[in-house]
C-alpha cells in the first residue's frame, strides 16, 4: 500500500480539519478531509457561543473521528505506535476502516498534541 500524503491543518471555529491524499492497494488516489471533533467536553459543548456550524454539518467530504477512534486506531496512543515527535506533540502510527470498503485499512498518522486533547488531530 503506498500512501502520497500532503497535510495541513487550520482551525475552523473549534475544530481542526486536514486534507489527505491516499494511494490505496487500487492505486486510485482518493482525497478527502479529516476532522477531529469530540475532544473534549469544550469542544462538544452545546452551550458554545460560536457563530460557525460544526465541520460534520457542512455538506463535504469531511470524514470526522472521535477521539475513542483515534484511541482504537492507534491502540491507545501506546508506545509501540509512536512514529515520531514533533514541536507540538508525538506522532503515532495508527489503522483506521475504510467507509468505501470496511475490509480496506487505511494508514494514518495521528498526532496527539502536548497539553492534553485539546488540540490532536489525524496528519493523513
Ligand atoms: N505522515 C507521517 N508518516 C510517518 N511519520 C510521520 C508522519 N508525520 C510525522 N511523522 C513523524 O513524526 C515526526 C514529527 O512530525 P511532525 O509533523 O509532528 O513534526 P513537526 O513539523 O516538527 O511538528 P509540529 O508541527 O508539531 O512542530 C516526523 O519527524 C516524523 O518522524
Amino acid at each position: 500500500m503506498v500512501f502520497s500524503c500532503r497535510c495541513f491543518s487550520f482551525t475552523y471555529g473549534e475544530e481542526i480539519e486536514y486534507e489527505t491524499k491516499i494511494q490505496t492497494k487500487s492505486t486510485s488516489v482518493e482525497t478527502f478531509h479529516t476532522a477531529c471533533s469530540d475532544l473534549n467536553v469544550s469542544v462538544t459543548d452545546s452551550s458554545s457561543t460560536s457563530n460557525f456550524p460544526k465541520l460534520a454539518e457542512i455538506p463535504s467530504n469531511l470524514r470526522v473521528f472521535t477521539f475513542d477512534e483515534l484511541k482504537a486506531a492507534t491502540r491507545n496512543f501506546s508506545k509501540s505506535s509512536k512514529i515520531g515527535e514533533g514541536g507540538f506533540g508525538s506522532v503515532y502510527r495508527g489503522v483506521v476502516k475504510s467507509l468505501e470498503c470496511p475490509f480496506d485499512e487505511i494508514q494514518v498518522a495521528v498526532k496527539l498534541a502536548n497539553g492534553g486533547l485539546q488540540a490532536s488531530f489525524i496528519m493523513f
